[in-house]
């Protein structure tokens, strides 16, 4: 089962009360105040850690609770501060509020942490409130509530590599035929609405991960339509695969198609434009494809690999793009 969304209730652990307590002393009838201070409560903290891959830990218990924090006790002794409650989350973690939607961190590295409930302060105990004119305070601050929230936990997709495209370019259609993946292919865009991830596997048993991200539209950066829940997807991919329709079905015309997608990328985040690309240009068995090809390659330097992902041609030079770009670190990565 593959979750990347959960739901987790934090509750934070109160804070203790402060003690109302009085010195008793042999000889001293009269003690002054000596109420401790209430512990703090417990926080709950979401931290990254590259040995998670999942969020199915926090789907099955979705309640997170830290301690609360102990009472003040008389001789000024404080409470104990409340255990936090950590949990243990992938790199590649957004955390959400779960009433607004609103993104409130994103854990990426291995040690990145976040508290997201703060557990209360500790209160008062009686000996702060000595004055000239009490001296026998019995007043003290209870402790404060911790926080209790509900948030959304969601997963960034890590992939090797993010086909990027406008809808109905073949990207779909693509990843089907060079992986085991079996996402819906159709002749209407936006076929595909969530990310899908397929495995493209070598020879040698290693293999690298593709991401078939749903269709780009422009002003997808400004969020039109979905657009930032897609734009996010490729966040989390090293190498962007561009698919273009060359045989501009629809009027399109690949070579603008091009440059309108990298200012999409370019306008949400800047460095997208500097990952390692390949441009793929599909639906060459198309009778207009030839044309628009030589036009697209005579206006870029770029690597641009022909391919007809419906027929199945072009498909063994893309494997080994693949294979050859990863091949430093493919080793580690297969049996880790
Ligand atoms: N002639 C031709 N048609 C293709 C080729 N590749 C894909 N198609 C067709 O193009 C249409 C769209 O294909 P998909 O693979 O669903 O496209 P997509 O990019 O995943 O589209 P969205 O998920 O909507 O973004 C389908 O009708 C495919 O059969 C190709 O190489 N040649
Ligand atoms: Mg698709």
């Amino acid at each position: 089962m593959f979750k990347d969304r959960v739901v987790l209730y934090a509750r934070a652990g109160d804070g203790g009360d402060g003690a109302a307590s009085f010195r008793r002393e042999k000889f001293v009838p009269r003690g002054g105040p000596d109420g401790g201070d209430g512990g703090n409560g417990g926080n709950v903290v979401l931290e990254a850690d590259p040995q998670v891959d999942s969020l199915v830990d926090l789907y099955f218990r979705p309640h997170a609770r830290a301690q609360h924090g102990g009472r003040g006790r008389g001789k000024k002794m404080h409470g104990k501060d409340g255990a936090e409650c950590r949990l243990r989350v992938p790199c590649g973690t957004v955390i959400r509020d779960g009433e607004s939607g609103e993104v409130e961190g994103e854990l990426v590295e291995a040690g990145d942490e976040r508290v997201v409930a703060r557990g209360g302060r500790g209160g008062l105990g009686n000996c702060h409130f000595t004055s000239s004119t009490n001296r026998a305070p019995r007043r003290f601050t209870p402790g404060g509530p911790g926080d209790e929230r509900r948030l959304t936990i969601e997963l960034k997709i890590v992939a090797h590599a993010g086909l990027v495209g406008y809808p109905n370019a073949g990207k779909s259609t693509l990843l089907s035929r060079i992986s085991a993946a079996k996402p819906k292919v159709a002749g209407y865009p936006f076929t595909t609405l969530n990310p899908i991830i397929g495995t493209v596997k070598f020879d040698d048993y290693t293999s690298v991960r593709v991401a078939d991200i749903p269709g780009l539209i422009d002003g997808a950066h400004e969020g039109v339509g979905l657009g930032f829940d897609f734009l996010r997807h490729i966040e989390r991919t090293e190498v962007l695969l561009f698919v273009l329709d060359m045989a501009g079905s629809e009027g399109r015309d690949p070579v603008e198609d091009y440059q309108r997608l990298r200012g999409e990328l370019r306008c949400y985040r800047e460095d997208l434009d500097e990952r390692p690309r390949l441009i793929l240009a599909n639906k060459m068995d198309l009778p207009e494809a030839d044309d628009n090809l030589k036009r697209f390659r005579a206006g870029t330097d770029e690597s641009v690999l022909p391919l007809s992902a419906a027929a199945g041609e072009g498909l063994d030079a893309v494997r080994s793009w693949l294979a050859g770009h990863f091949s430093k670190d493919l080793s580690r990565r297969a049996d880790s």
